[in-house]
């Protein structure tokens, strides 16, 4: 038996928990306030804070860090690596701290992370982080080429959800071909053919238009939009990512509110909903022509497959394309736990990050 604590920071809120194998012994989220996130210019400047809230917290509930076989971390904005299990190490660290590749909460998750795990002498791990790049050498073109397209998804839940529909399918993963929605805040969507993914929207900059994202604009009018109004760089951004989507058109990116809205009769709310329905469904039939066809399912997953109303319509325009499976949900938690249980039953080698890197792949 092994036990595991992992980590995954977000935005708002640093979540916890302690495993024993797969099974979730202990739980929590430690929310934080506006208020206190304010007092801190960067994030990476919460570092220390969230780590002795949590320690505390473990502390509290009995834990110590050495009671643990391995640590299990949100990955953060790394370099574009293919996916699988990778060990923490000072590269990665030093990545993470420097914000090379952006600020997130989740780049905190590693640094703690490795932090704990020198101190207690195991290893700390993170499991198909956001940066998982495994596009064919086909879909990094985007048609400028000073501007090539970025893969970068909701890889954790895509290809934990991928292991679980190839396992319902009774198929290996590496025999599956499937086509996976996480339809959550962002929308990712990927042709998995043999549980990778070769190719996808960018849910910060492509696709479907999502709860509060913009997915993808006309570009030229863009352009001249930015170049007319001179918008604050941070707000056009935070309008194509955090207020886009639902967000900009209803002023709320939660899906129940929304359908509220439309049992009470609201046209507005009715025409947003569906037209990201339609877009969602016109993206997976895009991704099917990744896989020439050859489907052996479709799953959809995140927090908006809780909604009947999503996955039906969904399902009544792709449904002709194979069998379509709704997992609701995201099993964040659980699918970095999985990643280090399978290094650590001998399932599957730890990646080592630095000689993993795409870098030159890209150029
Ligand atoms: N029963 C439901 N009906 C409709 N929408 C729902 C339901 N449950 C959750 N949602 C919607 O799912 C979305 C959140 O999904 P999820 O929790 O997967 O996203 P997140 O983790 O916040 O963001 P991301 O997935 O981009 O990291 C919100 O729009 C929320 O309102
Ligand atoms: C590509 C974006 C992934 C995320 O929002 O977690």
């Amino acid at each position: 038996m092994y036990r595991s604590l992992v980590i995954n920071p977000g935005s708002t809120s640093t979540e916890i928990a302690v495993f024993a194998d797969e099974k979730r012994k202990w739980h929590q989220v430690l929310e934080h306030s506006r208020g206190e996130l304010d007092e801190f210019e960067f994030v990476s400047d919460q570092l220390d804070w969230r780590r002795e809230l949590m320690e505390a917290e473990l502390s509290e509930a009995g834990y110590e860090s050495d009671d643990f076989d391995f640590i299990a971390a949100r990955g953060g904005l790394l370099d574009s690596i293919p996916g699988g299990t990778y060990l923490i190490d000072a590269e990665m660290v030093d990545d993470l701290r420097s914000g090379k590749n952006g600020e997130h909460a989740s780049n905190l998750a590693g640094i703690i992370a490795y932090q704990l795990a020198e101190e207690a002498g195991i290893k700390a791990y993170t499991v198909d982080p956001v940066a998982v790049d495994e596009f064919l050498p086909e879909a990094r073109l985007s048609g400028l080429s000073e501007l090539p397209r970025r893969c970068q998804s909701h890889a954790l839940n895509l290809k934990g959800t991928a292991r679980r529909c190839a396992d319902d399918l009774d198929l290996e993963l590496a025999e599956a071909s499937l086509i996976g929605a996480h339809l959550g805040g962002g929308i990712s969507i990927a042709p998995l053919p043999g549980g990778r993914i070769v190719d996808v929207n960018n849910a910060n900059q492509g696709g479907p238009f999502s709860p509060e994202r913009a997915g993808t604009v006309p570009a030229l009018d863009l352009v001249e939009y930015i170049f007319q109004e001179e918008p604050d760089k941070s707000a056009i951004k935070s309008s194509l990512v955090g207020r886009g989507g639902l967000t900009a058109y209803l002023g709320t990116a939660d899906g129940r509110r929304v359908e509220e809205r439309i049992e009470q009769g609201e046209e507005e709310a009715r025409l947003v909903y569906e037209a990201m329905i339609y877009q969602i469904a016109r993206e997976i039939g895009r991704m099917s022509a990744v896989l020439a066809g050859d489907i052996d399912g479709i799953f959809i997953t995140g927090g908006l497959a809780h909604s009947s109303y999503v996955t039906g319509k969904i399902e009544e325009r792709i449904g002709y394309l194979g069998p379509v499976h709704v997992y609701p949900g995201s099993e964040e938690l659980k699918n970095l736990v999985r990643g280090g249980l399978r290094v650590k039953r001998g399932e599957e080698r730890a990646r080592d990050y630095a000689s993993s890197r795409l870098d030159g792949v890209r150029e």
